[in-house]
């Protein structure tokens, strides 16, 4: 790899941008309904980059001093062909790259576990906001709760560690507070819950409705366990908990109630090849035409630091004051999230 050309990527707030989501499709085979619309219209075929392509943009930023790189998508292992991306840009582990990792609705992983672990993946983030199938149905329009059951516990036997990321929803999963950490527990999986965000164009009336603001979640998980908090970090925006009880390790991600941005370390790039340089704003810079106009990596570089040299303080989300605002009408799908 040509480290030669790697002077680290720093934002104007000095924040070393280290970690990479790639969304490799913006199609899914769920529904869920915080982050698409029933009816999505997805990109031609013709207007995603290939493998190849994400693969020279993924080596590209790994060449820039990214060392965390996330696939996700849409649902990243229905993308045809995603294996193989998988085995490729494992090359680059302990040559630059730190962890090779993926978010995924878990569907298909009954299918791909054991590829990933021999593609060098350790652990896998899970999403799966309750253990009622009907609610799961109804969360998700199109999953069925048993197949990704099933499926985690493939993950497991093949040796991957599993978080799962519950979006904490009012009036949805608020009554599984215990039997989400309880089940977790059980089975040997961390468990993060995430702030609902205003994203996607799917009503604001909902959001408000639904926000459960992790501040709450943490009181109530208090009532029943003593929480430490811990100083450790994944790389991601999670601060994490152990209940004295059990062991356990819960994470929470509160974009709302308490903004991480300051130390941000992260971009994301989509199925397209935009570069998102923030999830909360909609600025972002093309790298599918420097990448396409030349076989040199350099127009590709340089189009890269003038976007980091762009990326902005923070999202500007809120759900005070009874309104939504800094809403984007973005699908999480889009970036993955
Ligand atoms: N606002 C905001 N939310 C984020 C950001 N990164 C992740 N999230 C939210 O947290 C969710 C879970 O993130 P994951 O895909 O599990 O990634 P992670 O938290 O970086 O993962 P770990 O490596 O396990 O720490 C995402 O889908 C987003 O909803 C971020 O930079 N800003
Ligand atoms: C967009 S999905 C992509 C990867 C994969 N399909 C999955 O569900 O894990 C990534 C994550 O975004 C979260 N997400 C989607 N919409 C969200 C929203 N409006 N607020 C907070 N998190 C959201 C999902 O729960 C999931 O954990
Ligand atoms: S959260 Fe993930 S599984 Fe659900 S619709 Fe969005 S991309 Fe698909
Ligand atoms: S909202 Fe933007 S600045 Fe804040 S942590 Fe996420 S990507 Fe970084």
């Amino acid at each position: 790899m040509d480290h030669a050309a790697a002077a680290p990527l720093i934002d104007p707030f000095a924040r070393p941008i280290t970690y990479l989501r790639v969304s490799v499709t913006d199609r899914c085979d769920f529904r869920c309904v915080y982050c698409m619309a029933e009816h999505m219209q997805f990109l031609p075929k013709a207007e995603l980059l290939t493998l190849e392509e994400l693969d020279r943009l993924c080596t590209t930023f790994i060449g820039l001093g990214v060392r965390k790189l996330r696939i996700t998508g849409g649902e990243p292992l229905v993308r045809r062909g995603i294996m193989g991306f998988f085995r490729n840009i494992s090359r680059h582990l302990g040559d630059g790259l730190d962890e090779l990792t993926l978010t995924t609705n878990g569907s298909q992983l009954g299918r791909f576990a054991t590829e990933l672990v021999d593609c060098g993946v350790r652990r896998v983030n899970v999403s799966l906001d309750t253990l009622d199938a009907d609610k799961f149905a109804r969360i998700t329009r199109w999953g069925r709760l048993q197949q990704v059951l099933d499926g985690i516990s493939k993950a497991q036997e093949a040796g991957l560690r599993v978080k799962i990321n519950a979006v904490a929803l009012k009036g949805v999963n608020d009554d599984e507070l215990f039997d989400l950490v309880t089940w977790c527990g059980d089975q040997g999986h961390d468990l993060t819950f995430i702030e609902v965000m205003p994203m996607g164009d799917l009503g604001n009336e909902d959001r408000l409705d639904q926000y459960w603001p992790l501040s709450d979640l943490r009181n109530q998980l208090a009532t029943r366990y003593s929480l430490v908090d811990l100083a450790e970090r994944t790389g991601g925006p999670a601060r994490y908990v152990r209940l004295n009880e059990t062991g356990q390790k819960i994470g929470f991600i509160t974009p709302l109630t308490h903004n991480f941005c300051e130390s941000c370390n992260r971009v994301r790039v989509t199925c397209t090849g935009e570069l998102y340089m923030c999830l909360g704003q909609e600025d972002r810079a093309d790298l599918r035409a420097p990448l396409r106009s030349s076989e040199e990596d350099q127009p590709l570089r340089d189009a890269i630091r003038a976007a980091i040299a762009r990326k902005p303080k923070g999202h500007d989300f809120d759900y005070s004051r009874q309104t939504v605002s800094g809403q984007m009408t973005r699908h999480m799908s889009h970036t993955g999230g």
